[in-house]
């Protein structure tokens, strides 16, 4: 049986400086933060609160000024630049607003090199598994076509199919339906909650409460604290449009 690798996230006084403006910026301000293995966290607060920075200085993708990171309790601060590349690679899955696909390869080929990167010595075991999660998300019949023959939704249900190939433990996402319109938006969130229904760990920035509304928990941001977080519990369609329009509620209550 396959076992979904899964993992917490904690992050400790967590600050954030930018010294490239003048004056600095600090953009996140003493940050405490705990994600459960299996958890869907998701991050939310007005524009300029913090909420990329936040996504980055936990995945590794940016150092954060000070303060700890723990994945699985392993302190990710202390790690050099080559060793936290090796845990994005083999740990952690991304998934942006906008896909970054390279345009000489099709799609499946796409999907297949970080997997391949991440386990050189086990090239039949990734094939197979993108072929599985390419079935997954409805995609395998693109999976010969190019860059420019698949449709937005397409594109992001490859880019989860990529950020998975590689069995991370947690899956990071920075609004990821932000440039879809709604039915897409909904392809893409539906592959994110059965990820989710899956097991594996996922922290997800939106502006859109819908979107949120899938989450088990929303921690909301403001100038880099975080200032309040809603549980919502186990997501099920039958209650998304009484979810949504709770968080909404909730949101409106903190100014966003
Ligand atoms: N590399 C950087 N150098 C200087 N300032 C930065 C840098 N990156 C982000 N900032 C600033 O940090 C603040 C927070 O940015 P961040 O992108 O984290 O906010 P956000 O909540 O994700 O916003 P949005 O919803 O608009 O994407 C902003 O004021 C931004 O200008």
């Amino acid at each position: 049986m396959e076992t979904t690798a899964t993992a917490t996230l904690e992050c400790r006084n967590l600050t954030k400086t930018f010294y490239s403006t003048d004056p600095p910026a600090q953009v996140l301000n003493g940050i405490d933060l705990k994600v459960e293995a299996g958890e869907f966290l998701v991050v939310m607060g007005a524009s300029g609160s913090g909420k990329s920075t936040l996504l980055y200085s936990i995945s590794g993708m940016d150092r954060p000024t000070s303060g700890s990171v723990l994945l699985q309790g392993r302190d990710l601060t202390s790690l050099n630049d080559t060793q936290m590349s090796q845990v994005r690679l083999t740990q952690m899955g991304f998934i942006f607003q906008r896909s970054h696909f390279l345009g000489n390869l099709n799609i499946r080929d796409n999907i297949l090199l970080p997997a391949l990167k991440a386990s050189p010595h086990d090239r039949e075991a990734a094939i197979a598994r993108v072929d599985s999660l390419m079935g997954r998300f409805g995609i395998t019949a693109i999976k010969r076509h190019g860059i420019t023959e698949a449709s937005g939704g397409q594109l992001q249900r490859a880019s989860i199919s990529r950020a998975l190939a590689s069995e991370p433990a947690i899956l990071f996402a920075d609004e990821p339906t932000g440039a879809l319109n709604s039915s897409m938006s909904k392809e893409v969130m539906d592959a994110l909650s059965d990820v989710h229904a899956g097991g594996r760990t996922i922290v997800m920035v939106t502006h859109d409460p819908g979107c949120a509304a899938r989450g088990d928990r929303v921690i909301y941001l403001r100038d880099g604290l975080l200032v309040d977080s809603r549980h919502l519990g186990t997501w099920s369609q039958d209650q998304a449009t009484q979810r949504e329009d709770e968080l909404s509620d909730w949101l409106r209550n903190l100014g966003f």
